[in-house]
């Protein structure tokens, strides 16, 4: 099965609808831009694939991808990765490895419905050329990713990467990551916060919706960790899949 669509964006579908047919996949360019500081920033798209779509795609990668739940490596310790995982990459990239474990790398051709997300991903963000992909599946409220950054060397030192949700929704977190200067800023901020009654909490929180867009640039890996907290609530399946540049 392969959707090969053509890609309008809202402002075109809207200004032209007899241009649209009911083959196109309308690509929503509203978005909103969060600036972290220090050269570090996010672009979130709550509609960026329109839910119908999003709801086909996901269908066919709970059902074809080859996911696993491999076992990793945790301060000294063997454990279960929480969430089931894929990974796709251009061939004669460097291999990735995390976690003492190495995914095989599958290829793009053989799920043809990721290069058109691929696609969708690349008109959304000026001058990406992802060519390596992570996709995440977490089955109920109890799997989650805990704190980390994608700053593997492999990604270089601003890696950009653009992560697609389809399905439940859920938490996704960020936090600044702590040092010296900052928990000494901190301290003071505190002294500050509690003076003026205020919460100074680095943290940020998107709901990450069915069918939603969210790009981390700049130094987010170098000074921000995220996460997926576990929900109780989260019952249902939860697909990620996060497009990166491997160099
Ligand atoms: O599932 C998500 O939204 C995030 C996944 C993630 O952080 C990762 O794969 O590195
Ligand atoms: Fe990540």
């Amino acid at each position: 099965m392969s959707y090969r669509l053509r890609m309008v964006t809202e402002e075109e579908s809207t200004s032209s609808p007899s241009g649209c047919n009911s083959n196109d996949v309308v690509i929503s360019k509203k978005q909103q831009t969060v600036d972290l500081g220090d050269g570090s920033d996010l672009i979130y798209i709550p509609r960026f694939l329109p839910s119908d779509q999003s709801w086909k795609w996901f269908d066919y990668l709970n059902k074809h991808i080859p996911w696993t739940r491999p076992t990793i490596r945790v301060f000294g310790r063997s454990v279960l990765q929480p969430r089931d995982i894929c990974y796709v990459a251009t061939p004669g990239l460097p291999e990735l490895s995390y976690s003492g474990y190495q995914p095989h790398a599958y290829s793009w051709d053989e799920y043809p419905p990721l290069k058109d997300i691929l696609e969708a991903v690349h008109g959304a963000v000026p001058g990406s050329h992802f060519n390596s992909l992570l996709l995440n599946r977490y089955k109920g409220g109890g799997d989650y990713v805990s704190w980390h950054s994608d700053d593997e060397k492999l990604y270089g030192s601003t890696p950009e990467i653009a992560s697609v949700s389809f399905g439940c929704e859920r938490e996704f977190l960020l936090k600044k990551k702590p040092s010296k200067l900052s928990q000494e800023k901190k301290r003071k901020e505190e002294h500050l916060s509690k003076k003026l009654k205020t919460c100074l909490d680095n943290r940020h929180c998107f709901v990450l919706k069915h069918g939603s867009l969210l790009v981390m640039r700049g130094n987010c890996q170098r000074d921000w960790l995220h996460s997926v907290p576990k929900r109780a609530k989260a019952d249902t399946i939860r697909i990620n899949l996060t497009f990166r540049h491997v160099f």
